[in-house]
């Protein structure tokens, strides 16, 4: 069943009167339960998609549906991590993701959110650090409990615009684990929209992976491995080598035109 439908989604940016178009007729759709990643160069258009998704913008033209439905505006099926975590500095690791239960699930009583902080503290491997502020947490840290506040609200739909795209090589390594563990244990499979720059980390963790270019998606990929998935085996397989490979193709293939020259050595 589709859970996402993105039907000839245009986005124009008025930027004091200058009109930048962004998106064009894009079209895409995600299976419920399907991690689709996103990848593509800087300024393709990405991160628009994204906030169109979250509802954060609305289409120019054209529309998007959840389960059917033309969506609108933000919503509780929806939750999204950042690039940068986003946390309240002034709110207590605990209290960030206690607050974000509170707005989800209103009824939710002080006690019931923060044993539920406590529990998604623990999934996230940060027992212990719920009494820190964001300052007092190292940017990893603060990014799982950014993806522990999302999670514990409960969304259907998990959008995560280059969420590990600040941390160092050795933390994000531990982040895509972590993240592939995490939505393994969930009750429900969630549908997930991933952005990313890198093409191991969107093979590593995604069903398929969409490449946009020219403000639209141009190209898509299976990805054939199954699940629980381990990194050392994935990397070593001559399928990984082949989607690698096809994946950078696509990055390097309009690489003369904007360049602007003939002769291009890679
Ligand atoms: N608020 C805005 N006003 C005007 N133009 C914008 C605005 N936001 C984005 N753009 C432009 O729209 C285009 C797409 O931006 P977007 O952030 O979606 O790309 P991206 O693929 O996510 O880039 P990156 O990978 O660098 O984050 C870019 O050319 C960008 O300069």
């Amino acid at each position: 069943m589709k859970k996402i439908e993105f039907s000839n989604v245009s986005l124009t940016y008025d930027d004091d009167g200058t009109v930048y178009n962004a998106l064009n007729q894009m079209n895409f759709s995600v299976e419920q339960g399907e991690f689709v990643s996103i990848i593509g160069s800087s300024g393709c258009g990405k991160s628009s998609t994204l906030s169109i998704l979250a509802g954060l913008r609305e289409p120019t033209e054209g529309q998007y549906l959840i389960d059917g439905k033309v969506s609108h505006g933000t919503g509780r099926n929806r939750g999204v991590v950042f690039q940068h975590y986003s946390l309240f500095p002034w709110m207590r690791a605990d209290e960030n993701i206690a607050f974000g239960i509170k707005q989800a699930f209103p009824e939710t009583t002080d006690k019931e959110a923060a044993d539920i902080a406590k529990e998604y503290l623990e999934k996230v491997g940060l027992a212990g650090f719920g009494k820190k502020y964001p300052y007092q947490l190292s940017g990893g840290m603060q990014q799982r409990t950014a993806i522990a506040r999302t999670l514990a609200m409960q969304p259907e739909i998990l959008l995560l615009d280059e969420p590990f795209g600040a941390i160092d090589a050795r933390n994000r390594i531990l982040l895509q684990d972590l993240l592939l563990e995490v939505l393994g244990k969930e009750k429900e499979k969630k549908t997930i929209v991933f952005v990313t720059h890198d093409v191991d980390e969107a093979i590593l963790l995604s069903d398929r992976i969409l490449f946009m270019d020219k403000k639209r998606i141009l190209e898509e990929f299976e990805v054939p491995f199954s699940r629980p998935r381990k990194r050392e085996e994935i990397f070593q397989s001559r399928d990984y080598i082949n989607l690698r490979q096809s994946l950078l193709s696509c990055f390097f293939s309009g690489i003369q035109e904007k360049i602007g020259g003939e002769e291009v050595v890679l």
